[in-house]
């Protein structure tokens, strides 16, 4: 049975050009007019994080920053390291002329990059160095790899005294592998990345905020 629904931001409940899609407003009302909360789980910087919650009237707490950060019933906690990103990011500029995204410093836990270079030349350039690379499609996160959205989920599931076999969880982005591989229901978006999809147990007819409508209504309302 669900108890919760976690639900990534950019390129799943907004569109390809980060617009919020009322679709997916809609949906989300829905879900939690029914009484189930409605978990953020996003790269983005927690205080974009906060408000998205605000502004969608979510209940469930949410996990920013790639699980850097979390909020749940207990409070705020900060649970990736940002000086092992520091030292990644110290590297990366010494090769490549990257550049940080804005309000990093903003950040608490990770650092995003713009994606003027290819991510797969910053993930070449990080090989051999002790930090994860996500490319989200909307930046670039050098992230500390001892929390993911996935680990940081489980750790506001437990503060809600729920299991993540239990949450339904729907996302578009190689950042949301690991969240989706520990929830119950695994939901990629029509747009989604191919190795998402290839994980999901169901992937939506229609794209961004419609394919998450057409997953509430699927398995929730
Ligand atoms: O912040 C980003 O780069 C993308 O955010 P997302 O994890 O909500 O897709
Ligand atoms: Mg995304």
């Amino acid at each position: 049975m669900i108890k919760a629904v976690a639900i990534d931001v950019d390129g799943t409940i907004t569109d390809k050009r980060r617009r919020l899609c009322t679709s997916s407003i809609t949906a989300i009302h829905k879900v939690e007019g029914i009484g189930i909360p409605v978990i953020i789980v996003t790269g983005n910087i927690m205080c974009s994080t906060n408000m998205i919650s605000i502004l969608l009237g979510t209940s469930g707490g949410f996990v920013a920053e790639n699980g850097g950060v979390i909020e749940s019933c207990r409070g705020k906690k900060i649970l990736g390291n940002i000086e092992k990103c520091q030292k990644a990011y110290e590297i990366l500029k010494s090769k490549l002329d990257v550049k940080k995204v804005d309000y990093s410093d903003q950040r608490f836990s990770e650092i995003a990059l713009t994606r003027d270079i290819p991510s797969d030349i910053v993930k070449k350039s990080l090989k051999n160095v002790d930090v994860e690379v996500y490319d989200s499609k909307f930046a670039i996160h050098l992230t500390d790899p001892a929390v993911n959205k996935g680990s940081s989920l489980k750790i506001v599931a437990d503060d809600m005294g729920i299991k993540t076999s239990e949450i339904l969880a729907i996302g578009d982005g190689e950042n949301d592998i690991d969240f989706l591989k520990v929830a119950g229901v695994k939901v990629a978006v029509a747009n989604a990345d191919e190795e998402l999809k290839s994980i999901a147990d169901y992937v939506t007819e229609k794209s961004y905020g419609n394919g998450v409508e057409e997953a509430i209504e699927r398995f929730i309302v």
